[in-house]
C-alpha cells in the first residue's frame, strides 16, 4: 500500500525532499505539504502540483510524517500537531540537535520517531543521511523511511548517540570540501591562473576523485599513493601540508564540530 506523506516545513529541504520524493515515482495525490509562508506554499503547488493544508491536517492523514523546520521552530510545530498525529505514525525530524527524547516527549505515545542528519548534496540527489530510530520503531517503519530518504541520496543507520559525529563528518563535511575547493580555486590564481579556469580545474578535480573514491575498493590512502610518485609535484604538496599540520587541523575541526553539535543538542 502507498504510503501517505506529510511535509511540515516546505522550505530548501523540504523542497529537496519533496522532489526527490516524486522523482522516486511517489504519487503525487499520496503526498501533502505545510507552510508557513503562504507565497512559498503557493509557488510549490504551483510547481509540483502537490497539496498544501495546515500543519496539523496534514499530520492527521500521513503515515510518515517529515519535520522540516528549522530546528528554533520544531517545539511550536510540535506542540500544533501534537493532538492529530495518529499512534502508529511515523515521524521523521530532520532538525538538527533535536533529540528523539524531545520529540517523544511532545507527541502521542505510539508515535514511531526517527532523527535524520541530512546534508545539502541531496539537493542534487547525492545527499548523505545518518538516521537514528527511536528504541519503538518498527523494522518495517525503518526500513520505509530508509527508502523514503534514500530517494534523496544514501542513508545510514547509526545509534543517537553518533548522532554528533554524523553531524561533523556529513552533516557539515560538504562546507569542508568548499572550503578546499577554495583553497585550490586561490592557490590557482597566485600561480597565474585565471579564476575561472582555476574553479573548473578544482571542481572537476573534486567530482572525478570523489567518484573515483566511491567506486573503488581502494582506501582513501591508497589511491592517494597512486597519485604521489617518489620525490614528485604530490610529493611536494603533501609533504607541506603535513609540515602546516592540515591533516591535524581538519582532524580537529570535526571534533570541533562534534563537541559544538552535542552543545546544541544538550537537554534544555
Ligand atoms: N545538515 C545540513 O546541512 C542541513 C540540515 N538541514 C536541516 O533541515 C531543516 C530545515 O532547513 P532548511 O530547509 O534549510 O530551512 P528553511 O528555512 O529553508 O526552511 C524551513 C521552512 O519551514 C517553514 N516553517 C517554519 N515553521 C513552520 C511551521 N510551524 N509550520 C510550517 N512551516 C514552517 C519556513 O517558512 C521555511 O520555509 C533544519 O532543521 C536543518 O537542521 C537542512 C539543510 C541542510
Ligand atoms: O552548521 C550547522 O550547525 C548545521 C548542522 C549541520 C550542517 N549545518
Amino acid at each position: 500500500m502507498t504510503q501517505r506523506i506529510a511535509i511540515l516545513g516546505a522550505g530548501v529541504m523540504g523542497e529537496t525532499l519533496l522532489s526527490a520524493i516524486l522523482s522516486s515515482g511517489h504519487p503525487v495525490d499520496h503526498l501533502v505539504i505545510s507552510e508557513r509562508r503562504d507565497d512559498r506554499a503557493a509557488e510549490l503547488r504551483e510547481a509540483y502540483g502537490v497539496e498544501v493544508t495546515g500543519n496539523a491536517e496534514a499530520a492527521a492523514g500521513a503515515d510518515v510524517v517529515l519535520l522540516v523546520v528549522k530546528p528554533q521552530d520544531v517545539p511550536a510545530l510540535l506542540q500544533e500537531i501534537a493532538g492529530s498525529v495518529a499512534p502508529g505514525t511515523t515521524v521523521v525530524s530532520l532538525a538538527a540537535g533535536i533529540r528523539i527524547e524531545a520529540i517523544a516527549s511532545a507527541l502521542p505515545d505510539g508515535v514511531a520517531i526517527v532523527r535524520a542528519m541530512p546534508n545539502t548534496p541531496a539537493l542534487v540527489g547525492e545527499g548523505m543521511f545518518g538516521i537514528s530510530p527511536a528504541p519503538a520503531v518498527t523494522e518495517e517503519q525503518l526500513a520505509a523511511v530508509v527508502t523514503l530518504l534514500e530517494s534523496g541520496g544514501k542513508v545510514v543507520v547509526v545509534e543517537e548517540a553518533l548522532q554528533d559525529a554524523v553531524t561533523a563528518v556529513s552533516g557539515s563535511g560538504p562546507a569542508y570540501v568548499f572550503y578546499l575547493a577554495e583553497a585550490m580555486i586561490a592557490g590557482g590564481v597566485a600561480e597565474g591562473l585565471d579564476p575561472e579556469t582555476a574553479r573548473i580545474l578544482a571542481q572537476q578535480t573534486l567530482v572525478g576523485s570523489a567518484k573515483l573514491l566511491a567506486g573503488s575498493e581502494e582506501t582513501a590512502e591508497e589511491l592517494r599513493r597512486r597519485v604521489t610518485s617518489p620525490n614528485g609535484t604530490t610529493h611536494a604538496a603533501i609533504t607541506t601540508f603535513d609540515e602546516r599540520g592540515v591533516k591535524a587541523g581538519l582532524v580537529a575541526g570535526v571534533a570541533a564540530a562534534a563537541a559544538r553539535s552535542a552543545e546544541l543538542s544538550a537537554p534544555q
